[in-house]
């Protein structure tokens, strides 16, 4: 089992971000109340995924959970919306404000350059369950994970990837029984239906997840970039399309072809292309 010399990244109240040989570990510390996320959770997230995104060094995410419980020893991954922190009209933060913004995160799970792996130490519940399947992979604890869905108990509802891109996953039957009736799952039920990619013995579950993370390190940083926006390109719609494009331009920026359109306009000529037409 590899330990991975972990370094602080930047400390937090509500998480914990550490980096190590090109995998960024960002985990929430909030296990005493099953890690459930507030706006000041969240927009410590979003700040720690921004620094991973834009970090050329990272090519992997694992998105954790610290643990168990200093109450009751229990682990969790993420219990959602903390119900504590909820006004009227959303998540009420620091500043007063209500707030809506893990979907915010979400998205920057979604299209970020990178591979972000789910490592479910535990409970992963309503909007923390969004979260695991809005990563690329997720591992869970074979003895500990729980998956659930508690949106309709406390009349929320996840209405993008948290439910619809679930459907894609597990099946459209499967995602409504766990919306519908919000029952617990093993880590083997949720692998078995494919939402989950390995259950993994729980003291080996942080190991397992590096070497994941280096294994995809050893790719080209291109090809995973470009497959993991293929793959998210169909349910993207024109954002998808966008995001995939975008990608195509920079590779389309690289070739002389592009050079030679750049310093024609600069110099002020007509541009020379290469005449090839590769079919
Ligand atoms: C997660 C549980 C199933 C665990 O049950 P267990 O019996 O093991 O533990 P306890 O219930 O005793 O909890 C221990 C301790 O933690 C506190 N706690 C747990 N979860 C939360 C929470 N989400 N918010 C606040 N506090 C929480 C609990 O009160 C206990 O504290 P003590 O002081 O008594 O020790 C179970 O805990 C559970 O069901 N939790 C609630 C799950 C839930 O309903 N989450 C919210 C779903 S909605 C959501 O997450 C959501 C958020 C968004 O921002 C969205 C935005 C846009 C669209 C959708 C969104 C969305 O769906």
């Amino acid at each position: 089992m590899i330990q991975p010399e972990w370094k602080t990244a930047k400390e937090y109240e509500d998480i914990t971000y550490k980096k190590c040989k090109g995998v960024a570990r960002i985990a929430f510390n909030r296990p005493n109340v099953r890690n459930a996320f507030r706006p000041k959770t969240t927009s410590e997230l979003y700040d720690a995924f921004y620094d991973a995104g834009e970090d050329v060094n990272i090519g992997v995410v694992l998105l954790s959970a610290e643990g168990p419980s200093s109450k009751d020893g229990v682990y969790s991954f993420c219990s959602g919306g903390d119900q504590k922190a909820r006004g009227h009209q959303g998540y009420v933060g620091e500043d007063g404000y209500h707030r809506l913004n893990i979907l915010e995160v979400q998205r920057l799970i979604r299209f970020m350059p990178k591979a972000v792996i789910a490592v479910v130490p535990g409970w992963a519940v309503g909007g923390g369950h969004s979260l695991h399947v809005v990563c690329d992979l997720t591992l869970a604890s074979k003895e500990h994970a729980i998956f659930k869905q508690t949106d309709a108990d406390v009349t929320s509802f996840d209405g993008g990837y948290g439910s619809a891109y679930l459907a894609k996953m597990v099946g459209q039957k499967k995602a409504r029984e766990i919306f519908f009736l919000g029952r617990n799952y093993s880590a083997q039920e949720a692998y078995e239906m494919g939402m989950v990619n390995a259950v993994i013995p729980h003291e080996a579950l942080e190991s397992t997840a590096y070497e994941w993370a280096q294994e995809i390190l050893a790719k080209s940083p291109t090809s995973i970039k470009m497959l993991k926006f293929a793959m998210n390109l169909t349910d993207d719609g024109m954002v998808g399309q966008q995001v995939f494009a975008g990608e195509a331009t920079r590779l389309a920026y690289m070739t002389d072809e592009a050079k030679e359109g750049r310093d024609a306009f600069l110099e002020k000529r007509k541009p020379n292309f290469p005449k090839k037409w590769i079919p």
